[in-house]
């Protein structure tokens, strides 16, 4: 079967439309007898707005309504933010590209310039992750920390409003979106891990959907793909989803990929985080490895605490 028009699904946030149109044209140039078409599907995470993401704790939250779509036969593909997609593809479905990753870095957004540090305990900082909490707590234990939910122009407008001094969102998202005069410095990954697959897209498609599947591959970059697994499989050996405060990120120069894993209490209080080198080609194991050094090291008892936290 030769499909004439492709059909690509995504949710319908401006951040999640632009990185689908992205695909959509960059495989336009790819494949210019083939025709693309932008399918919105609405997530249960577009649909619940004022709970926190900590407290939902569900993971597929963005994903699952596009996955069932990509089984129905509605899309043919579906483009998610990385970071959005639970460390196991569901049954029926794989992944297909991995495109060159974007900015990984989170970026610290103050409504005055001003630097974490210098922040008081009259400042009030904004994030609903709680990887992105417990750095800010660990960085500056004076600041209070608050929720907040809504895409990005939602979250700048409550900054502006007063809902908050600061936040700290994914830089990626900020650029794509053309933010990046509101971006005060990016955190550079030694200060402040960012979330594993953060700035990278992905592409979903129909297990064995070889068609799909050879269309995609067009657009896969495998030096992002190696650092992604690296993180992801360090996310997945610790049984973390983006309730839990982990991070990761991993660099790779020439064939050697060197990963930095984060594993920390809410609060702040307690943080355990260790680095670890190998053969990019060996991305998985390394992932796994470091995932079990953390977890030996105390990361064991700090990952119970932050479930019985959750479950209170
Ligand atoms: N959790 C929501 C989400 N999912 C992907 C991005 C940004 C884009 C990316 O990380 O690739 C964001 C916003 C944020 O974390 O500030």
């Amino acid at each position: 079967m030769n499909k004439s028009t492709i059909r690509i699904g995504t949710r319908g946030s401006k951040l999640a439309l632009y990185q689908a149109n992205l695909v959509k044209s960059k495989l336009g140039e790819a494949f210019p007898d083939k025709t693309f078409e932008i399918v919105i599907i609405s997530t249960k995470g577009d649909k619940i707005l004022d709970v926190a993401l900590s407290k939902i704790g569900d993971k597929g939250l963005f994903t699952k309504e596009l996955e069932v779509a990509l089984f129905n036969g509605e899309v043919d593909l579906c483009v998610h933010s990385l970071k959005d997609l639970p460390t196991v593809f569901p049954e029926g479905a794989q992944l297909g590209a991995i495109l060159k990753r974007a900015e990984f870095k989170d970026a610290w957004v103050s409504k005055d310039g001003l630097a974490l540090e210098e922040m008081t305990e009259k400042h009030v900082v904004a994030t609903s992750s709680l990887r992105r909490k417990a750095q800010v707590h660990r960085i500056n234990p004076k600041v209070k920390v608050v929720d907040i939910r809504g895409n990005v122009d939602t979250r700048i407008k409550k900054m502006n409003e007063g809902h908050c001094d600061a936040m700290v969102m994914a830089g990626a998202g900020l650029i794509r979106l053309g933010y990046n005069d509101v971006i005060t410095s990016l955190f550079e990954p030694d200060y402040f891990v960012s979330a594993c697959g953060q700035g990278a897209i992905a592409i979903e498609i129909r297990e064995n959907d070889s068609e799909i599947d050879a269309v995609v591959k067009k657009l896969h970059c495998e030096t992002s793909y190696q650092q992604i697994t690296a993180e992801r499989s360090f996310l997945n050996e610790l049984e973390g989803g983006c309730q839990i405060p982990i991070g990761a990120y991993a660099s790779i120069d020439g064939e050697e990929l060197s990963l930095l894993g984060l594993v920390a209490l809410p609060d702040g209080s307690k943080e355990l985080r260790n680095e670890l080198k190998g053969k990019a080609c060996e991305a998985e194991g390394i992932g796994r490895k470091l995932a079990q050094q953390i977890a030996q090291a105390g990361g064991v008892e700090i990952l119970n605490q932050v479930r019985n936290l959750n479950n209170q």
